[in-house]
């Protein structure tokens, strides 16, 4: 449950209203909110047999504990983002309606079209990995995938090895070495692991690798990511987060 994304979601929206309007509002903030849940890191008829194959892989490995899935869902919850953005206070205000079209980029595709992936999470060795599949509409050089596209599966696979380990954070820093071309709606495996945390500021590292791991793609070495709330969700905590949804 700890790298459950709706969860990490849920927890955040907690933290910061607890912080920003208190108890009351929190309460009131989960019994009246619509929450839409869907799970878009489970096998669809756009994933390749590479993308299926290593998923079920992957699944095996959660069996013994050791891995977990961690299942994506769409939360369409205009609170979240308001309450994120009192932290920012020079943050221009955004309109009603436009925030209740809000969703996570890499969710925002038609399925297939887009980025189609699932992550799992070893939590001793604060891993994280990404099975990547780049749709046709993220197309860079011809056939092959956009940089900013992979750019932003890493970013996403550091955030959520991050989110895992410590808790709410903003990337800092990111520097991905590209070194060699992703051909358009193959299968790539993201790996990055969490290497050290010095104060607020996590220290996170990352390789792209072909689904046979002869081909290294991209790494990105030290990206640096600053917690904002070093908070961490305990099983204590997801207790009192179901309490007050009910
Ligand atoms: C599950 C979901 C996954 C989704 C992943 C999506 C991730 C994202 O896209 S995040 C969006 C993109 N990032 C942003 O917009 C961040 C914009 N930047 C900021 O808001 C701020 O600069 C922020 C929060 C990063 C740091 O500000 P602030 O909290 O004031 O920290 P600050 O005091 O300046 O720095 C803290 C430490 O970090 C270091 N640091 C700050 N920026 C950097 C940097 N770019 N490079 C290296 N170190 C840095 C500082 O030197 C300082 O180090 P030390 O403690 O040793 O002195």
């Amino acid at each position: 449950m700890d790298g459950c994304l709706h969860c990490v979601f849920t927890w955040q929206k907690a933290c910061s209203i607890f912080h920003t309007q208190g108890w009351k509002h929190l309460r009131r903030s989960f019994s009246t909110e619509k929450v839409i849940h869907k799970d878009h890191s489970l096998p669809n008829p756009s994933w390749s047999k590479d993308l299926r194959l290593l998923f079920d892989q992957f699944m095996k490995k959660c069996e013994d504990g050791s891995w977990k899935h961690l299942p994506s869902s769409e939360c369409k919850v205009p609170q979240r983002i308001h309450s994120f953005k009192t932290y920012f206070l020079d943050s221009k205000p955004v309109k009603e309606d436009q925030l209740s079209q809000a969703r996570p980029f890499t969710r925002s595709y038609e399925v297939g079209q887009g980025f189609e992936y699932a992550m799992f999470y070893n939590e001793d060795e604060k891993r994280t990995v990404c099975l990547f599949q780049g749709g046709p509409y993220l197309e860079g050089p011809p056939g092959f995938l956009h940089g900013g596209a992979l750019a932003t599966m890493i970013d996403t696979t550091l955030g959520v090895c991050t989110i895992s380990c410590m808790g709410l954070f903003m990337t800092a820093n990111l520097n991905i070495n590209f070194k060699s071309p992703i051909p358009l709606c193959s299968v790539v495996v993201i790996s990055s692991q969490l290497d050290k945390v010095e104060g607020r500021k996590v220290f996170v590292s990352c390789n792209v690798r072909s689904v046979d791991e002869k081909t290294l793609h991209s790494d990105a070495t030290d990206p640096v990511l600053v917690i904002l709330y070093p908070y961490r969700m305990t099983f204590l905590h997801l207790i009192l987060l179901f309490s007050l949804q009910r």
